[in-house]
């Protein structure tokens, strides 16, 4: 167990075998979903899934994502999902799949006290614009896609740094680093005081390795790759 992490690592995925496991670890203290991880769960009801996650989960936040793209929809649905249960944050993409901004929905969502997780967040404008736009007595959380930005070969650290400056101008606003890239990411968000990293399992696992020592960790990595080439059983010389 990792006790050192001031940053909240949140569980990011869509099977509730997995958003059960990471909760008994200990470490993780809220859930994210998506479309595309709801996609790959194979999940055939979205609201039969969002209750049985709440059913086991109610005192984390966890975050459920509108699927319409129409905006008028998109209220229509992020209204329904807020009802389900408290602990729900409701995941709003900073745009629709036009470009049409949401920013207008979030102002009119978090005035009602609605708590919203704005995702899909990848520039300092867009983060600008939000921040703008939040309640200072509605809890809420803005993603950065950190990691998508590390494809692009741009580091999020400036970014993410600036971001939290932003996000700091209101009191309920809690910054998440999203899509994270490997576990040092984690450390990385700890490091500037980014509020949320929400992980895959996979990740969440291999926190596990803290402080491992690298020696040790060479050798078994030579004793894997020993058990597998046995396995094959190849004749080199032949
Ligand atoms: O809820 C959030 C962010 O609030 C997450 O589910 C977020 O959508 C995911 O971390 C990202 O979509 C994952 O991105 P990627 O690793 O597939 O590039």
């Amino acid at each position: 167990m990792v006790k050192e992490l001031t940053v909240k690592v949140f569980s990011d995925g869509a099977n509730l075998d997995n958003m059960l496991n990471d909760l008994n670890s200990g470490i993780v203290t809220g859930f994210t979903t998506n479309p595309s991880l709801m996609k790959k769960a194979g999940i055939t009801s979205y609201i039969g899934f969002a209750k049985e996650v709440l059913k086991e989960i109610k005192t984390y936040p966890v975050s459920f994502e509108v699927f319409a793209d129409e905006i008028d929809q998109m209220e229509k649905e992020a209204r329904r999902i807020a009802t389900l249960a408290e602990n729900v944050y409701v995941k709003i993409p900073i745009t629709n799949s036009k470009g049409e901004s949401t920013v207008p929905l979030i102002n009119r969502l978090t005035a009602d006290g609605i708590k919203v997780n704005v995702t899909a967040i990848f520039t300092i404008k867009q983060v600008e614009e939000v921040v703008a736009v939040l309640k200072n007595n509605t809890p809420s959380i803005v993603s950065v896609f950190a990691g998508r930005i590390a494809d692009t070969g741009v580091d999020p650290m400036p970014i993410m740094k600036e971001a939290l400056e932003i996000c700091r101008k209101k009191e309920l606003a809690e910054l998440l680093w999203a899509s994270p890239r490997e576990t040092f990411n984690i450390y990385q968000a700890n490091e500037l005081g980014v509020d949320i990293i929400t992980c895959t399992s996979d990740l969440i696992k291999k926190l596990s390795l803290k402080d491992k020592d690298l020696t040790q960790y060479s050798l078994e990595t030579v004793q894997m790759f020993l058990r597998d080439s046995t396995s094959l059983g190849f004749n080199i010389l032949e």
